[in-house]
């Protein structure tokens, strides 16, 4: 049995004896975890349901030296058929929540369905959150990548974050990279976190850009791969009647534009406004709507939704946005940006095979 396995076995059996029904589940499918639908299994899937079994969950990872793959609300991302090899972190389970009606101030747990909260803070005669009615996803992963929509975006309403920063490397081989750079190179994508060190990260408007935080992985910014365990979120007041309004007109205009037809990640690729014309506008002039890969299609209804259309795999969805990606490079010179996130091992597909 490799190091690893023993490893995973020695993770499982601690959780489970400390709390016999700790939610952790080994080689289980993510696709059920997913908007899309698709993706091979976990080696172990953790589902902490609130703060203390997510802190012993981690504290037991930084011992066993595993690191862990971050999981939002799978709202965006693509997990490879092959799966995810190592443990992976779904925070869903977390959903404390905090209200402060004299400052508008909400706190909430990363886990929140964005949808939930959206209508929780409207029940609180609070706006800001309501754009987000009806959108898939976490609070937490909508924090991560700054989300946008209806004129709303994340950065205008979070005020502070409690995370926890990422580790590059084990603290047992610290000492090493310190010295000669070799180790800090070699798991350059492992993420640990220590939870002695979660704490709340203030954020100004310079840490965000468009569905850009800090958080993202490759960021460079000492937030980078943070993990985010809850937000502070400040909200304005208004009309409750007048928000549930909008609210409801939002979602309204999301089944109008099919965003629930068929298993999906919202839109494929992010917008971009030098390209003078939403993408998926551009993708629709080019008479790309429709178009199949295996199972994935580019939505018969809209240029930048790419949906399961019925026992996809990713890699066909993935193979689907490349043909796309070319096409619109060759006939317009955009070079377009996914805005859906790859997790797991992708190398088969990226060696062309
Ligand atoms: N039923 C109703 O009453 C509804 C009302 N609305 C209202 O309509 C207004 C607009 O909503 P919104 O969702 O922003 O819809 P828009 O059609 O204005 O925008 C849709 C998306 O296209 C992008 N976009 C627009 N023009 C360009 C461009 N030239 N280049 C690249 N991207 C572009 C926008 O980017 P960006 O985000 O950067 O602007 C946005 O992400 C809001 O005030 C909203 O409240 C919306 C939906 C339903
Ligand atoms: C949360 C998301 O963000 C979504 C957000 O929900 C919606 C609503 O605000 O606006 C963006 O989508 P989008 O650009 O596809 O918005 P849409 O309103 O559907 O389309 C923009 C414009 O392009 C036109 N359009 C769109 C698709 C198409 O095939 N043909 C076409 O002409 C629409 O008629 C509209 O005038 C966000 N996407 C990006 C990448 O910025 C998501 O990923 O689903």
């Amino acid at each position: 049995m490799s190091r690893q396995k023993q490893k995973f076995i020695e993770l499982y059996q601690c959780l489970r004896q400390e709390t016999p029904d700790y939610p952790v589940f080994p080689d289980i499918s993510l696709a059920p975890f997913t908007t899309f639908a698709v993706g091979g299994n976990a080696d172990l899937l953790l589902l902490p349901r609130h703060r203390r079994e997510l802190l012993r969950a981690l504290e037991l990872c930084e011992q066993l030296e595993l690191p862990l793959i971050v999981l939002g609300g799978g709202a965006n991302v693509l997990v490879s058929d092959i799966g995810i090899r190592g443990v992976v972190l779904s925070l869903c389970g977390l959903q404390d929540i905090g209200w402060n009606s004299r400052d508008f101030l909400l706190e909430a747990e990363a886990g929140w369905d964005m949808s939930q909260i959206s209508g929780y803070s409207v029940r609180q005669s609070a706006a800001g959150l309501h754009h987000f009615y009806g959108m898939p996803g976490s609070l937490g992963g909508a924090v991560y990548m700054n989300a946008r929509c209806y004129e709303g975006e994340m950065s205008e309403i979070v005020r502070r974050v409690l995370c926890i920063p990422r580790q590059s490397v084990p603290p047992a081989r610290e000492a090493h990279a310190d010295q000669g750079g070799q180790a800090e190179q070699a798991d350059k994508a492992e993420s640990f976190y220590r939870p002695s060190e979660l704490r709340w990260v203030e954020l100004g408007l310079g840490d965000w850009h468009y569905k850009y935080s800090h958080f993202r992985p490759d960021s460079g910014h000492a937030l980078a791969g943070a993990l985010i365990v809850a937000v502070e979120l400040r909200l304005r007041e208004q009309s409750q009647s007048g928000l549930e309004r909008e609210m409801h007109s939002f979602l309204e205009d999301r089944i109008v534009k099919g965003h629930f037809r068929a298993p999906c990640g919202g839109s494929f690729f992010k917008n971009d406004r030098a390209f003078g014309a939403p993408t998926g506008q551009i993708i629709d002039g080019l008479g790309l709507k429709g178009l199949r890969h295996g199972g994935a299609q580019l939505a018969p209804w809209h240029g930048n939704i790419i949906i399961n259309a019925g026992r996809a795999s990713a890699g066909e969805i993935w193979q689907l946005s490349c043909r796309i990606r070319e096409e619109v490079r060759q006939r317009t010179g955009f070079e377009l940006e996914p805005e859906v996130q790859r997790l797991g091992d992708w190398q088969l597909w990226d060696s062309g095979h």
